[in-house]
């Protein structure tokens, strides 16, 4: 598990994380969220061990990461423009990697070299930013992180090689219990792989979420009548917010699912359906004004 505890830090004069409370359960994938200079990567580098925080705590499984050496072999972070030696190809990093890493796997190297199709002999700056960017995740991986801190990890990758990553990445949540930490500007891009959401403004932590909670509990409905729309509707579920396209009323409602179906079919409406919610549309409608400061920060 990793842990901060009222962490700050300031660079100069500039306070980039302020007070922040945040804990990743092992074997989790978090999502942190935010705008450009909401202070993402200096959290992700407090966790990576490379800062050191001016107050509070950073740490893996109850120590404290930053120069701890044995606890940093447990974690691989790949930055937003990952880096490698000059001149070095993807089988020269291995080897430098299999140095550092205890936990390196040579087996699990070549066979990742089927799933990532190019050649491994080649030298890293002859690539394309985006295949650079798989053989980090493919060193990554090799590496056998169980603490795996990625900065805008999709940047560059096309849909295919977006595809492939979140495979791998979830197969190693499922099988090893790999924890995940991902920053991004796009909560679209990553909603589909996170179980934790974390939304960061200005240095501070807005909200922390768990995903199935957030997405059992509020739900988008479809519903038209003959006639009039029942009064009553309202008194029996908790709307956050209804409109009328037409004949049909579209409404944000909060509760399980279960309870707003036997609500409405009493009402004996002509169509009811209930919709997907996208994450966006659950934090604007359960966060009142956060949730609009939200949208103003989500691209
Ligand atoms: N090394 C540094 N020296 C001075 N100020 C810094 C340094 N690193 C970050 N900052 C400042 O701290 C704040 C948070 O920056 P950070 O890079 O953590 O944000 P971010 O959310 O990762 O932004 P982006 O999405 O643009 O990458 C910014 O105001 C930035 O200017």
């Amino acid at each position: 598990m990793i842990q901060m505890i009222e962490i700050n830090k300031t660079f100069e004069k500039q306070e980039a994380v302020k007070n922040v409370n945040m804990t990743i359960n092992k074997g989790s994938i978090y999502g942190l969220i935010g705008s450009n200079g909401a202070g993402k990567t200096t959290i992700i580098k407090l966790i990576a061990g490379i800062y050191k925080q001016d107050d509070g705590q950073v740490l893996l499984d109850g120590s404290p990461i930053f120069e701890n050496q044995a606890l940093k072999e447990k974690i691989f972070y790949i930055s937003d423009q990952p880096y490698f030696f000059p001149q070095y190809t993807v089988k020269q990093m291995a080897k430098f990697y299999k140095s550092i890493y205890p936990a390196w796997n040579e087996d699990r190297f070549l066979k990742l070299a089927e799933v990532f199709d190019f050649s491994m002999n080649k030298k890293l700056h002859s690539f394309s930013k985006g295949i650079q960017r798989q053989a980090a995740f493919w060193l990554a991986l090799s590496t056998m992180p169980e603490v795996l801190i990625l900065d805008e990890p999709m940047d560059g990758l096309d849909p295919v090689a977006r595809k492939k990553v979140k495979n791998l990445l979830i197969q190693d949540v499922a099988d090893r219990e790999m924890t995940i930490l991902i920053s991004s500007h796009n909560l679209r891009e990553i909603e589909d792989i996170c179980d934790h959401i974390g939304i960061l403004h200005h240095g501070s932590l807005l909200m922390e979420k768990d995903l199935d909670d957030l997405k059992s509990d509020i739900h988008k409905v479809q519903v038209a009548y003959r006639g009039d729309t029942p009064n009553h509707l309202e008194n029996q579920l908790a709307l956050l917010h209804c409109e009328r396209r037409g004949s049909v009323m579209v409404c944000i409602i909060r509760g399980k699912k279960d309870e707003i179906q036997k609500v409405i079919n009493l009402t004996e409406p002509v169509i009811f359906d209930i919709l997907p919610l996208t994450l966006e549309e659950i934090f604007i409608y359960e966060m009142g004004d956060i949730g609009y400061a939200i949208k103003n920060i989500l691209v």
